[in-house]
């Protein structure tokens, strides 16, 4: 083991990289609770997703940790899965058929991922569309925490307003976000699934909460629930473009942030990176086929980094203790059904995904604000993809009235026309 990790080398030992895969599994393992919960409301079965959730999560990992050798974790991306969601419930779609787009995004992934593609993609699209994205999602989904908890309701003049506060189950979700961030401000390691264990708790004790057992026989999972032509009769390409390119970019930017925090980056380069994508392409796909929205990979490696994991042994512990979690699907499912207890994790991880923003040149405007227009755009339209187009379409455009148009890559200006063309034509979610 010590040989096949290189841990002497990397300067780290079995029991760190233990210790940093069980903090990071910690971190990370509410996606359990939050995916079914996110996907099961708009009619996918709970087990389904649960199961699909597992896989993808464990083969992800796997293939980050045994293959590519990285401490970083790969499941069902926050944002994606919400953004799955909405465009089930938006255009009467059924499931099947957006998994399908699922499962193109994931084909082209991979095909991206073998080929000097990935480079030239990565390497065109500038940081304020890359982070403007991921932080654009950051507040889609802390807005769906907020509309969850009846923080946030809606208003006729206004759209949106504040909600009832005394409602109980408001009352239980701001009670479960204010301990989750005192946890979080004292440094307490997994203090997000701490935090929903202890708002179960308390729902439980009032009543909101209702569970039979912990532990069972794990679920069968679903294979191949899927409607690949459904994509192509509906003209789905811009949902199947916002799933690639939000997984790449979210991927690359994860990659880049956690190899650095892990001193792994080379000359400011990524060694192994054609790994690391196609364990993130493999686990997307085969999502896709078990019934789960795309996988990334996640913020939340930085806290397993941050207790000293360097090597790809950090990534296996993560990997098998999600295997572990097939056992407790009652628990899971119970806790999954009140918002109250999912709704503050949104809100928090939401924040996480804002960081990129400092990435944003903000003194200069014609790269301040297509950022600013995403992030303005994804929760305010509920929709990732539109967000995507309207960074897409200003960004070239303000570089071309600054005078500053040959800077731009080509394939920004193809991107551009290519989302114009649709949003005014061909208006999906
Ligand atoms: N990078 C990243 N980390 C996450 N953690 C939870 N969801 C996400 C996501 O969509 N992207």
């Amino acid at each position: 083991m010590e040989k096949f990790f290189s841990l002497k080398e990397n300067g780290t030992d079995i029991r760190t990289e233990v210790m940093a895969g069980v903090t990071t599994f910690l971190t990370m393992v509410y996606i359990l609770i939050v995916n079914p919960a996110l996907l099961s409301s708009i009619g996918i079965p709970f087990e389904q997703v649960f199961m699909a959730t597992v896989i993808s999560a464990v083969i992800g990992t796997l293939l980050m940790g045994l293959v590519a050798k990285y401490p970083i974790a790969i499941a069902p991306g926050m944002g994606l899965n919400a953004y799955f969601a909405s465009v089930v419930g938006a255009q009467g779609l059924s499931y099947q058929t957006v998994f399908g787009t699922v499962f193109i995004a994931g084909l082209l992934f991979l095909l991206i991922s073998v080929t000097s593609l990935r480079k030239m993609i990565i390497d065109a699209i500038p940081n304020s569309l890359k982070y403007g994205i991921t932080s654009g999602i950051g507040l889609f989904i802390a807005f769906i925490g907020l509309k969850n908890a009846g923080i946030v309701v809606p208003n006729e003049s206004t759209m949106v307003t504040l909600g009832d506060l005394h409602q109980p189950g408001t009352v239980l979700a701001l009670a479960g976000l204010f301990i989750t961030l005192i946890l979080m401000a004292r440094n307490i390691k997994g203090a997000i699934f701490i935090g929903m264990i202890v708002t179960a708790v308390i729902g439980y004790f009032i009543g909101l909460l209702d569970f039979n057992g912990v532990l069972s026989v794990p679920p069968t999972p679903v294979f191949f629930d899927i409607d690949i032509a459904g994509v192509f009769t509906h003209s789905l390409y811009s949902v199947v473009f916002a799933f690639l390119l939000v997984t790449i970019f979210d991927t690359t930017g994860t990659l880049i942030g956690v190899t650095e925090q892990a001193g792994l980056t080379k000359d400011g380069k990524i060694p192994r990176a054609k790994k690391a994508f196609l364990g993130d392409a493999i686990a997307t796909t085969v999502g896709s086929m078990f019934g789960t929205s795309p996988s990334t990979a996640y913020v939340e490696s930085s806290t397993g980094v941050a207790a000293g994991g360097r090597t790809g042994l950090t990534a296996t512990v993560v990997a098998i203790l999600f295997a572990a979690s097939i056992f407790f699907s009652p628990l899971i499912s119970a806790i999954s059904s009140v918002a109250a207890i999912t709704a503050p994790v949104l809100i928090i991880v939401g924040c996480f995904m804002m960081e990129g923003l400092a990435k944003v040149n903000w003194k200069t405007f014609d790269e301040a604000f297509p950022a600013f227009a995403i992030i303005l755009t994804m929760p305010l339209t509920s929709s990732i993809s539109t967000g995507i187009a309207i960074g897409f379409i200003t960004y070239p455009l303000m570089k071309l009235f600054s005078g500053k148009g040959k800077s731009v890559h080509p394939l920004i200006y193809i991107f551009g026309v290519i989302f114009l063309v649709q949003l005014i034509f061909f208006p999906t979610h």
